[in-house]
């Protein structure tokens, strides 16, 4: 269990974190969402360990980072937004220098990178410079090396900024490979839909401030109803009106509706009773998006 207790850090005058109380229990992904500048990366950096001056404290199964550094170090593997790597060395030499400063020597930490090299899907790469690497790459390089001596907390800040679809597929394969195999994984993100794919518990941050957290589906069930949608040239708003509230949206009309199924049976049969053809009906199921709408009033500020 991983327990923040009222963390807040200053830069100067920048109030980058205020008062973030959350617990994030063992064996759980849970994703740190908000915009650019929200202060995910500095909460990611009090929780590695890395940055050491803030106010509150945070406990790693009870022992706190302020005090046990060294030894809930071992317990952490932190990957940091900027990929960090030696460029003019090797695949498996930057995993050699990676293991080494978290202890590891001989034939464990030799056994330990040919799995790690297999987990991250650069075997064959292993004897390459990393130089010669696409930054996909790089940053399943970058989270090999935190995965060495076997963590069992990862901690992932924005691991999939600036790569493409293929590199971020094979991201997410690994996360859920760590996942499955009992890993507790703090994911930081920009990107909400990343975070509805992997995570089960998460926290919203906007300018410094933890805005909710909890676990996704009672989130979604506490700030988002589940709707219809429907949109076309014959769609009218007063036809509508009597399934439930209405929102226009777009082309078309949102219905809010605790019963989305029949809301959508009773909206066919009006239909062809009138012989109306939609263009567009479809269930909409709430996104994480809608939470953070619902609490910010703002879309999710993507840079
Ligand atoms: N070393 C620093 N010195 C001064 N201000 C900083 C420093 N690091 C971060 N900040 C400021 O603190 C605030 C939070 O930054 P942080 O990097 O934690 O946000 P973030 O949510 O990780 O954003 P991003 O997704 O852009 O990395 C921002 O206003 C940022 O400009």
């Amino acid at each position: 269990m991983i327990e923040v207790n009222k963390v807040s850090k200053r830069y100067g005058s920048t109030r980058a974190l205020e008062d973030i109380s959350l617990s994030i229990a063992e064996g759980t992904c849970f994703g740190l969402v908000g915009p650019n500048g929200a202060g995910k990366s500095t909460l990611m950096k009090i929780l590695a360990g890395i940055l050491l001056e803030f106010d509150g404290d945070i406990l790693v199964n009870e022992r706190s980072v302020s005090n046990d550094r060294m030894s809930i170090k071992k317990q952490l593997g932190y990957v940091p937004q900027e990929i960090c790597l030696e460029d003019t060395l090797t695949a498996r030499d930057n995993l050699i220098f990676f293991g080494k400063l978290y202890g590891l020597s001989g034939r464990h930490l030799e056994k330990r990178i040919e799995q790690v090299l297999d987990q991250i899907g650069l075997l064959e790469r292993s004897k390459d410079k990393v130089s010669t690497f696409s930054g996909g790459m790089k940053r399943r390089l970058n989270i090999g090396c935190a995965l060495l001596h076997e963590p069992g907390v990862i901690i992932m800040d924005e691991p999939t900024v600036g790569i493409d679809p293929q590199s971020r597929n094979s991201i997410f394969t690994i996360i859920k490979q760590l996942k499955a195999a009992g890993s507790t994984i703090i994911y930081s993100s920009h990107y909400m839909e990343e975070v509805e794919l992997l995570c089960d518990h998460i926290g919203l941050i906007d300018k410094g401030q933890l805005m909710e957290f909890g676990e996704m589906n009672d989130l979604l069930a506490r700030y988002a109803k589940p709707s219809l949608f429907i949109s076309g040239d014959e769609i009218q708003e007063e036809m509508l009106s009597p399934f439930g509230n209405l929102e226009k949206k777009g082309t078309g009309y949102v219905i809010d509706s605790q019963e989305p199924l029949i809301t959508l049976e009773e909206v066919i049969v009006m239909l062809r009773e009138n012989g109306k053809e939609p263009r567009r009906l479809e269930l909409y199921h709430p996104r994480l998006e809608d939470i953070f709408f619902n609490l910010t009033g703002t879309q999710l500020r993507d840079a």
